[in-house]
């Protein structure tokens, strides 16, 4: 089987051939967020603001894997995160981005059916769970919280100015499987909204193959400005067929049993 895509023949449609869990499983990612009615958010007052300890890193590889592009530090980076939702410290580990050719289409999540043209998502593993030691052990184990991704709704409008040395090095990793060692520090705090307290959250899965079942997902209710120019330079970037990759989003899956906690009324 050709590897995992979005096009027709290796998009979500296709990824339960190797991957059964995607028609079987009963917390897949992502889901649409319904705010009203019946299956909606429900607001948990119990829920705290999210903490993330992020320095600047310095060290980071930036790369386009084929299905959307990737920012890694080394293995050293000490940004953790904790609060909301979590009862255990999580270690970062990498972030990347979900977008699509339009500005009508490219988040994972929908609020009500709406979709952003991009999604964020800041991946960590449970870094105190006895079970596993390394992000791969934590994708491999069952541990239905063994990771926490955060995700962040992007919007047009403003350029970011946090966000911008990424978006300028997109032009460099314009080719499938390049990467680039990232020039400098990167504050990623900088192009987070201030206060982590709106979010929704609830238990799902990876977005991509494996597709394993083993996120507690937060996902942000404010989104992050970026300019048209940025997300034009998201959409150049190639898949390795030799087209961009545009509309890299899987689309939403069933509740089933699931509620959806929100932080705020
Ligand atoms: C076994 O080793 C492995 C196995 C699998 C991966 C995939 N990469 S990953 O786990 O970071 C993610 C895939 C999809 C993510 S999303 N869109 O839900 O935030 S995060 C890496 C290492
Ligand atoms: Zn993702």
């Amino acid at each position: 089987m050709a590897p995992w895509g979005y096009s027709k023949e290796n998009g979500p449609a296709t990824w339960h051939k190797d991957c059964p869990i995607a028609n079987t499983g009963v917390r897949q990612s992502p889901i649409d967020l319904i705010t009203t009615g019946q299956t909606c958010a429900k607001y948990d007052s119990n829920l705290k603001p999210v903490i993330v300890s992020y320095p600047a890193f310095s060290e980071a590889t930036f790369l386009n894997n084929g299905h959307s592009v990737q920012f890694q530090p080394s293995a050293g980076n000490l940004s953790e995160l904790s609060g909301g939702p979590l009862t255990k410290k999580y270690k970062f580990e990498q972030f990347h981005f979900h977008w699509g050719n339009n500005d009508s289409e490219g988040s994972e999540h929908r609020v009500n059916g709406k979709m952003y043209p991009a999604e964020l998502h800041l991946v960590h593993w449970n870094s105190e769970s006895p079970n596993f030691s390394s992000f791969q052990e934590a994708v491999g184990s069952n541990d239905p919280h063994a990771l926490c991704v955060l995700g962040f709704f992007l919007k047009v409008g403003a350029e970011n100015a946090s966000l911008k040395p990424i978006t300028d090095l997109l032009s460099k990793v314009k080719n499938a499987g390049s990467s680039v060692s990232f020039p400098g520090k990167f504050d990623l705090k900088a192009v987070l909204p201030e206060t982590l307290t709106d979010y929704y959250t609830y238990d799902g899965s990876l977005t991509t193959p494996p597709l394993a079942e083993c996120v507690k997902w937060i996902v942000f209710k404010e989104p992050i400005e970026v300019s048209t120019a940025q997300m034009e330079a998201f959409r150049a970037v190639d898949d390795g067929h030799g087209k961009p990759i545009t509309g890299n989003y899987r689309p939403p899956c069933p509740l089933h049993t699931r509620t959806v906690a929100a932080s705020f009324k």
